[in-house]
């Protein structure tokens, strides 16, 4: 009797026995911390680097009270006494400030960002104001209905002398490096970078700029993942396209593994018999984490070859990318000395529905921002799912997450978005 067997086909099948995403996010937390050094580098070379020191405000700012406009500073409790006239005694522009105390019913020419005079609390701006001269001395005529304290810009309003402006561990944008500099700080201590070994596995793989056989696929994956760890400041080792040969990649990740804090492999992440990348790791070092119940990107592999950590990505990609942000990238921010840089989430109504999406399994579909007829922003999803179609992921903004235990997607419904 010929026996009958279970059809495999869905490759997903088997989803409940999977690791789930958020006990993936949790073993990586648990096993990740930083490795990366430090070092001092100038202001201007620092943006995008991870900060290793705290920084506080060792003073005000502003230093000074000062003017937000161009105008006249007076002494508001002068203004009803004087009738709005005030003599203009002094001065002051931006960067000379003026150690001279107003005098009763004084006011002082002053510029925007220009230190207030002693004795100044509010400055009239002076499209509202009229200048007179009497006598030939200059007078100026400040109207009413200005409050107390107006236009007057405090010292310390921005930020108070000790105040914690930025904690280690931050990923510098332009604006921290603008709070830094504000503090007077020329230089700032912070991690080194990580160096990162890309390589790509498959016979069929070729570099673009070479002929194109039957069969080959140029490698997109090398280029993504390289521009992926480049927005996490690593300093990138090429290892090239490596053959489906388990000698050849034994080789060459063993003696990777000696330089590199990280290796990102993509392909030969499942269990076909030219996945060989599997095999190695297992052999080399060892495997924490393989086959997650997710879509796309059910193959992802974490482990360690020594002290080197190993992201193997699947070679499809559309699955890369979804395991570098979803994994690799908080992997890598810790491992530099960041925080688990998790995707930000926010949730949009659905402009799509799906009739049946399997349990047991969290999906991610490429999704497209737009705006229905009422004006809200809504989420479109790309049409089709196959983990091979670049195209879904040039036209996408970022992946709409379902969870495990959704069967289905309602048109309207609130769904989680996780932008690029
Ligand atoms: N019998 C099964 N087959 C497959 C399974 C499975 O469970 N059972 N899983 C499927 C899933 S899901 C994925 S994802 C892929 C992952 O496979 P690998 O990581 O082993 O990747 P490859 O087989 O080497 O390649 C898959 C696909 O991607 C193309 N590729 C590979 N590298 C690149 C690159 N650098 N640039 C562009 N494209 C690349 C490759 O040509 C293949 O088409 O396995 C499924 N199969
Ligand atoms: O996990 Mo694979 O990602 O779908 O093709």
């Amino acid at each position: 009797m010929v026996e009958t067997r279970t059809l495999l086909d869905d490759c997903f099948l088997h989803d409940k026995e999977r690791l789930r995403h958020h006990e993936a996010l949790r073993i990586l937390k648990e096993r990740m911390s930083c490795i990366a050094g430090t070092q001092t580098v100038a202001l201007h070379e620092a943006h995008g680097r991870t900060l290793a020191e705290g920084i506080i405000a060792d003073r005000n700012i502003p230093q000074n009270d000062n003017s937000a406009v161009d105008g006249y500073a007076f002494r508001f409790s002068d203004h009803d006494a004087a009738g709005g006239f005030f003599r203009l005694e002094q001065r002051i522009a931006a960067g000379h400030p003026s150690e001279k105390t107003l005098g009763p019913w004084g006011a002082a020419r002053i510029f925007t960002g220009a230190a207030m005079p002693p004795g100044a609390d509010t400055i009239a701006m002076q499209e509202d104001c009229e200048l007179h001269d009497q006598d030939g001395k200059a007078f100026v005529i400040v109207p009413t209905g200005l409050k107390a304290g107006a236009n007057r810009r405090r010292a310390g309003e921005d930020v108070t002398k000790g105040t914690a402006l930025l904690s280690p561990g931050k990923h510098l944008r332009p604006q921290d490096l603008a709070a830094i500099a504000s503090t007077g700080k020329a230089s700032v201590l912070v991690h080194e970078k990580l160096r990162i070994g890309i390589v790509s596995t498959g016979d069929e793989i070729r570099r673009p700029g070479s002929d194109l056989g039957s069969g080959n696929v140029y490698d997109s994956n090398h280029f993504l993942l390289r521009a992926l760890s480049e927005t996490m400041e690593a300093q990138i080792e090429d290892l090239g396209v490596l053959p489906d040969q388990a000698d050849v990649i034994e080789r060459t990740l063993q003696a990777a593994s000696q330089r590199c804090d990280v290796l990102l492999t993509t392909g030969g992440a499942s269990r076909g018999e030219e996945d060989h990348v599997l095999a190695t790791l297992d052999k080399l070092g060892s495997r924490h984490m393989w086959q997650l119940a997710i879509k796309p990107g059910r193959p992802m592999m974490f482990g360690q070859i020594g002290s080197c950590v190993f992201l193997g990505l699947p070679g499809n990609p559309v699955a890369a990318m979804v395991c570098f942000v979803l994994y690799a990238k908080p992997v890598l921010s810790v491992l530099g000395g960041g925080p688990f840089l998790e995707p930000r989430r926010f949730q949009v109504p659905a402009d799509f529905s799906v009739a049946r999406k399997k349990p047991d399994r969290r999906e991610f579909y490429r999704g497209i921002l737009a705006t229905d007829e009422t004006g809200r922003t809504v989420a479109r999803k790309f049409e089709r799912d196959g983990s091979g179609l670049i195209t879904g992921l040039r036209e996408a903004d970022g992946l709409i997450e379902i969870p495990e235990e959704a069967t289905s997607v309602e048109h309207g419904s609130l769904v989680d978005f996780l932008p690029f």
